[in-house]
């Protein structure tokens, strides 16, 4: 596991980071997302060993990563500005990180090139932003490394090719050893890859959540209750984050899970009542109230 303990770092005068505090789980995605300048990159730079902290500490099972290079080989950090030598091909640079990292997964490198339509010959200069990604995410991959520090690397891609990647991380993760950690200035982008997500705003880290138990602890239902009382016992009685009415219809955002929130409305003779699935941004919205932020000035 790797683990952040009050982990500050400023560049000059301009603050990056304070006081960052977090856990990063093993065997499951995790999602890290804030505006521009958040202090994303940073982060991962931190966490790869390329940076050292200012105050506090990040250590991998307990060794700091930055005094210590075993603990650095067990982490591949994609930038977010990729960048190949001079005349660099998918096939050189296969071999470049070979020599990088030791436990580079050539064989299935090169598969992987031919699935995703990559020609390894081809000069990467003259591949478009979206390919010279997909190499770079085929790169950190093979790389074999225990944590795959992901620097806005699936901001971009085609759907198909996500869920390509997707795939093939899931299929990574009932292998072996593999953490992930993704960054993007786009909750939409974390939305179905991720397992936790971190949301960073100004280099704070406002909260790092597992995405099941936030979707459990919060209901959206859609309902109708003749009843005005009882449309109004209902309000009440709920821990409302939001509600709409449009006609007579009424939309409501409450904590909760879904059998409670169901069974409160059920009780007050609705014409009907369902439940809907709330969206990732739905929930960071409730959550990000909670700690008195508006979510609108945080992700895109
Ligand atoms: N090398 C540097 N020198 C000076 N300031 C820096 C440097 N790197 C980052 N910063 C500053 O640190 C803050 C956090 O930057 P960082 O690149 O970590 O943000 P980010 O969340 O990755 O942003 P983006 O989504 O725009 O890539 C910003 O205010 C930035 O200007």
């Amino acid at each position: 596991m790797i683990e952040l303990k009050h982990v500050s770092k400023s560049f000059q005068d301009t603050p990056a980071l304070a006081q960052v505090t977090a856990q990063i789980q093993d065997g499951l995605i995790f999602g890290l997302v804030g505006s521009n300048g958040a202090g994303k990159s940073t982060l991962l730079r931190l966490v790869s060993g390329i940076l050292k902290p200012e105050e506090g500490e990040i250590t991998l099972d307990t060794i700091p990563v930055f005094e210590h290079s075993e603990a650095k080989r067990q982490i591949c950090f994609l930038s977010d500005t990729v960048t190949y030598f001079p005349n660099a091909t998918p096939e050189s640079m296969g071999s470049f990180y070979q020599l990088a990292y030791p436990a580079f997964d050539m064989e299935n490198y090169k598969s992987l090139l031919q699935k995703f339509n990559i020609q390894p010959e081809k000069k990467l200069q003259n591949f478009s932003k979206g390919q010279k990604k997909q190499v770079s995410l085929l790169l950190g991959f093979c790389a074999n490394t225990r944590y795959l520090l992901c620097d806005e690397t699936f901001d971009g891609l085609d759907p198909v090719v996500r869920q390509a990647i997707k795939s093939l991380f899931a299929a990574e993760l009932l292998k072996r050893e593999f953490t992930p950690v993704i960054a993007s200035h786009s909750l939409r982008e974390l939305e179905d890859i991720c397992d936790t997500i971190g949301l960073l705003h100004q280099g704070s880290l406002l909260f790092a959540k597992d995405l099941d138990s936030m979707k459990c602890s919060l209901c959206k239902m859609q309902c109708v209750i003749p009843d005005h009382a009882k449309e109004e016992q209902l309000l009440s009685e709920l821990s409302v984050l939001q509600y709409e009415k449009s006609g007579s219809l009424l939309t409501v955002t409450a904590r909760g899970s879904r059998a409670e929130v169901l069974k409160l409305a059920q009780e007050k003779e609705p014409i009907f009542a369902e439940v809907l699935p709330l969206s990732l941004e739905e929930i960071f919205i409730s959550e990000t109230e909670v700690a008195g932020y508006d979510i609108k000035n945080l992700i895109q």
